[in-house]
């Protein structure tokens, strides 16, 4: 029997690349252009038409604001939720061709409006590859059955993960997405920071103030970093894995890292967020894989420490809705004297300018068209300085957006990041 959506992705790549011949190439081509893997056994993929991204991640002014959004594929849109009426969430994530299906969704949907593509998986595939059990609850979200309650619980993890046994299925899919996308924008891979997984792991699932957690910071704080240590450990394995297996651009999520006090925050969080940046870089460059450029989201943590996430080792810094654009740049540039163009030479380890992502509150997406238009100009143009016009910069929400949005209105904010990011940056080159 034929399957309906390998048939749907065959098209899909047959159609671009029949797009491909009549456009060409418009937005700068990155890679080579065959197919299939080479004598080492690492895989080439289409050539790039949009690496926007790439280039603003790397620090560099591009021609408008490249544009994605967390959760960009998900339960806001229709097509996602009638494919998950007969597939569970877990069985979406490990099925490369289901998975590869749903990334694709917001980028048919949107098609030219996006920048990027996010693999569709979930950050707590680590948790369940060093052993935990984690079931998606129809209207509860996460829940693990058996979380970790005492440093002894330590002991039901796995020694050691080994993630293309555990975590295959990801790369795969990745490998998929990649071909199918035929080189229409960039794919960017993900994992959960060590802080985030952990709180999940002891919690059991979500949490309003992560009691059981943080308990763990104060009654066993070595137990609790000897845990950090093993899920870095994880990560960066994980991270590795995606970008050989074709992942462009990877992202960390440390999704309660606001749940932190500013010193638990630099004790607990972020230096595995640094370590994880290091050992990634570190690990590519032997394997002589080209390093991809790495984005910190450190949600609800940059009131206090903004700066020193901006020298943690990324080449992004993602923005929650309450930093305010021209203050995070002016911290982001202090912190990395030398990065700001105007005073020359780059300035952290890639030699670029630190980009920033964000950061508009995805509440905004239930207010009118008109309301986002406002918001999108206040964001990129703000009398204060907005993000546009200045480069080195990724538009995106300050968090994912939320099941009940009209896609349209999602519409309506990509629209609306194309055309004052153009404006912006006409208006400067008029100047
Ligand atoms: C904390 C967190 C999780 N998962 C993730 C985070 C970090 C980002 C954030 O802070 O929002 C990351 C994630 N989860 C998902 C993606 C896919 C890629 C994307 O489009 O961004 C990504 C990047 C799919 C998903 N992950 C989940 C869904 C919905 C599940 C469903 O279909 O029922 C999707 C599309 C489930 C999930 N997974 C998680 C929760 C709390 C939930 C339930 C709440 C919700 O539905 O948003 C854990």
């Amino acid at each position: 029997m034929v399957n309906p959506i390998l048939t749907h992705l065959n098209s899909f790549t047959a159609r671009k690349g029949a797009e491909n011949e009549s456009h060409g190439s418009h937005e700068g081509a990155a890679e080579s252009s065959s197919t299939g893997t080479n004598a080492s056994g690492a895989h080439h993929f289409p050539g790039m038409r949009n690496d926007l991204i790439l280039r603003a991640a790397r620090g560099q002014q591009t021609e408008r604001a490249p544009v994605w959004v967390m959760r960009q594929a998900g339960r806001y849109l229709p097509e996602f939720r009638k494919l998950r009426e007969s597939h569970d969430f877990f069985t979406c994530c490990r099925t490369p061709s289901l998975a590869t299906e749903i990334t694709l969704q917001p980028i048919r949907r949107y098609s030219g409006l996006l920048d990027a593509a996010i693999i569709f998986s979930d950050i707590l595939v680590i948790p369940q590859a060093m052993g935990l059990t984690v079931e998606m609850l129809p209207s509860k979200g996460p829940h693990f059955p058996a979380p970790l309650e005492t440093p002894k619980d330590v002991a039901r993890l796995h020694k050691r993960v080994d993630v293309h046994k555990e975590l295959g299925y990801v790369f795969d899919a990745i490998t998929m997405t990649r071909r199918e996308l035929a080189g229409e924008v960039p794919l960017i891979g993900f994992c959960g920071a060590p802080w985030t997984l952990m709180a999940y792991m002891i919690e059991g699932g979500g949490s309003k103030g992560f009691e059981k957690a943080k308990r763990w910071l104060y009654d066993y704080p070595e137990e609790s970093k000897e845990l950090l240590q093993r899920i870095a450990d994880v990560c960066v394995d994980f991270l590795v894995g995606q970008v050989k297996a074709g992942a462009q651009l990877l992202q960390v999520f440390d999704s309660w890292a606001g749940e932190l006090s500013p010193a638990h925050f630099r004790t607990f969080s972020l230096p595995y967020l640094r370590s994880i940046a290091s050992s990634v870089k570190d690990r590519l460059a032997c394997s002589s894989t080209q390093c991809v450029p790495m984005i910190c989201f450190a949600k609800g943590a940059l009131g206090h420490s903004l700066s020193d996430v901006a020298k943690a080792g990324y080449d992004v810094v993602a923005l929650d809705w309450t930093v305010e654009p021209a203050q995070a740049r002016k911290v982001v540039d202090a912190a990395m004297p030398g990065s700001a163009p105007s005073k020359g030479a780059g300035a952290n380890e890639a030699g670029h300018r630190v980009a920033l992502q964000g950061n508009m509150d995805p509440s905004v997406l239930y207010a009118s068209k008109e309301a986002i238009e406002v918001e999108v100009e206040k964001m990129l143009r703000s009398r204060k300085g907005g993000f546009g016009g200045e480069g080195a910069y990724i538009a995106n929400l300050g968090h994912g957006i939320t099941p009940g949005v009209d896609p349209e209105h999602l519409r309506a904010y990509l629209k609306a990041i194309h055309r004052y990011s153009r404006e912006i940056n006409a208006e400067r080159g008029d100047d």
